[in-house]
């Protein structure tokens, strides 16, 4: 500072770079010292918004990458509540920030930082405070000045013509630049006022900022909705005459609508009556799945009028579902622990339904994860528990970190089964990544307690704890060939485990065939 005003000084009055950086430098100094003093901490609270708003965003996102699995779950209104809180929490905080307070407020009350007041205080008064401080500070030479002054050099070196150098020197200081230009139009104090009236505010516009804050924006689609099911009589869970086929676009937009995809499995019948339990195999894309989805109610059933479905009473009963679907993927909730169990109800509903912690400790240990609340520190610890249960907390994902994480969520989702206790749970390929004798445990569990399995499965070793076997054949010339047949007494499900033991020592044994005929080969 002082070494720029000694600068400042000994420069000659008529130059423009020697008086610009005094009153620029003063503006800042006293802008700056005045905005640190009513700033709200903008960082703390960028810091909220920006967390807020990615919490909003990630469940948009979660939601549109697993819509499947929510709409089995029928998870679409649990969905839009947590939405909905995250959107709200993140719309208050923004009006939070820019509420019409004044900033003195703010400073004596140590209300919640207001950024509309602050910008209010930052454009309207400390802009203009010193546009008419700069205007009052460059019209004093024309105001105040008791000799006339000159614009060539002094040669008078009495004390009088001294003492008018010194006047002219502080008035130069503050006159600016002078334009040759100009000279005829205007006498030269005035060219020097606007011409520091112009340095002045462009000086004073170039400190200005400006904070834009980027809405979320969501975009929502309207799909058509899925004829109701019909209710079947005997609470048997029935398909008739049925093609299964991806849904067109038949929204009723005739400039959209696409010709039907071709079926992927044609007129297929079958009937499940409670405790007939059904298991659904075929080799990879050839349909399970979407049987899943028309049985569920996400798909239509095509094949005009001929085609029916009839499921139990209450398949969309939210309270007491009679069907639930687990699907392929483990789907974790944004929540608590016991978020997690009693997916899609929430904890209102819970407590409402008059079910208890006990009651949840026990399906934790029927699908063994009995260890798991102690472990997260209780039922109401909040985690992000897609990661925290597929191994990812750990800082060093280990292979076997993620083998645990897949397992306990498979364990999760069946946990579910057990908490709402539908007449049929359709399980997708769920329990492929736990062992054969974990997954038998839970299979028995859930027969136990009354639930009437229909399993999409490719691992023969289930079909033991079904009564149907539907088996789904790829034909390269079209539709799925199908076949409904009786799984067998237990004897007979005796000998198919036999065969099935035989056939696996069988295949372990062919890596030493292989090598046995490399040897022969190379000799
Ligand atoms: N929404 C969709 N849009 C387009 N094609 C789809 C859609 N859903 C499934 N398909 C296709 O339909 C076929 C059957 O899919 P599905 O998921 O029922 O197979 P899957 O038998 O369950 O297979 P996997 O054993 O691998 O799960 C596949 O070729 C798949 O690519």
């Amino acid at each position: 500072m002082g070494w720029e005003f000694e600068w400042i000084i000994r420069k000659p009055p008529q130059t423009f770079t020697g008086y610009y950086p005094l009153h620029l430098t003063a503006i800042k100094i006293s802008r700056l010292r005045i905005l640190r003093a009513v700033t709200p901490a903008f960082g703390r609270l960028a810091a909220v918004e920006a967390r807020l708003e990615g919490e909003y965003r990630r469940g948009v996102g979660r939601v549109g990458r697993e819509s499947e699995e929510v709409a089995f779950y029928d998870g679409g209104g649990r969905e839009k509540d947590i939405l909905t809180h995250a959107y709200l929490r993140l719309i208050k905080h923004v009006n939070s920030i820019y509420k019409p307070f004044c900033v003195v407020f703010h400073a004596v009350a140590s209300q919640p930082m207001i950024r509309i007041a602050y910008e209010w205080t930052e454009d309207y008064v400390i802009k203009y405070l010193w546009s008419a401080a700069g205007y009052g500070l460059i019209a004093v030479p024309i105001l105040f000045t008791r000799t006339k002054r000159s614009l060539g050099v002094q040669a008078d070196t009495s004390v009088a013509g001294r003492e008018k150098i010194r006047d002219d020197a502080v008035a130069g200081r503050t006159e600016g630049v002078f334009s040759i230009d100009l000279l005829p139009f205007y006498p030269p104090p005035v060219l020097a006022y606007i011409s520091n009236r112009r340095l002045l505010l462009s000086s004073i516009g170039a400190c200005g900022s400006h904070n834009e804050v980027v809405y979320p924006n969501i975009d929502l689609h309207n799909l058509p909705k899925t004829p109701e099911a019909q209710i079947s009589s005997d609470g048997s869970f029935e398909i008739r005459n049925v093609d299964v086929a991806i849904p067109s676009n038949n929204s009723g937009d005739s400039s959209t609508s696409s010709t039907p995809a071709p079926a992927l499995v044609q007129d297929l019948s079958f009937i499940v009556k409670p405790s007939q339990h059904l298991m659904i195999t075929g080799s990879n894309g050839v349909g399970k799945t979407a049987i899943a989805r028309v049985l569920a109610g996400l798909w239509a059933p095509q094949n005009g009028a001929f085609a029916s479905v009839h499921a139990p009473s209450g398949a969309h009963d939210h309270m007491k579902p009679s069907v639930f679907v687990v699907p392929q993927r483990a789907y974790m909730v944004v929540g608590s622990l016991l978020d997690q169990v009693i997916y899609p109800h929430t904890y209102l509903e819970f407590v409402k339904a008059g079910r208890t912690l006990e009651e949840l400790e026990e399906i934790l240990e029927m699908a063994f994860l009995a260890y798991l609340p102690e472990r997260e520190g209780g039922w109401m610890t909040k985690k992000e528990w897609r990661d925290v249960l597929s191994g990812g907390e750990k800082q060093r994902v280990s292979v076997l970190a993620v083998l645990v994480g897949i397992v306990v969520r498979t364990l999760m989702s069946l946990a579910r089964v057990f908490y709402h206790r539908p007449k049929y749970a359709i399980l997708d390929e769920c329990t492929s990544a736990v062992s054969s004798d974990v997954e038998g445990q839970m299979y028995e569990a859930l027969k136990a307690i009354g639930v009437t399995l229909i399993t999409i499965s490719l691992r023969p070793s289930l079909t033991k704890y079904h009564t149907q076997l539907l088996t789904l054949n790829l034909d390269s010339s079209g539709p799925a060939q199908w076949t409904l047949s009786r799984v067998g007494t237990a004897e007979e499900r005796m000998g198919i485990d036999r065969e099935i033991k035989s056939l696996e020592e069988k295949l372990a044994d062919v890596e030493s065939w292989e090598a046995r005929v490399k040897e022969l080969d190379d000799c």
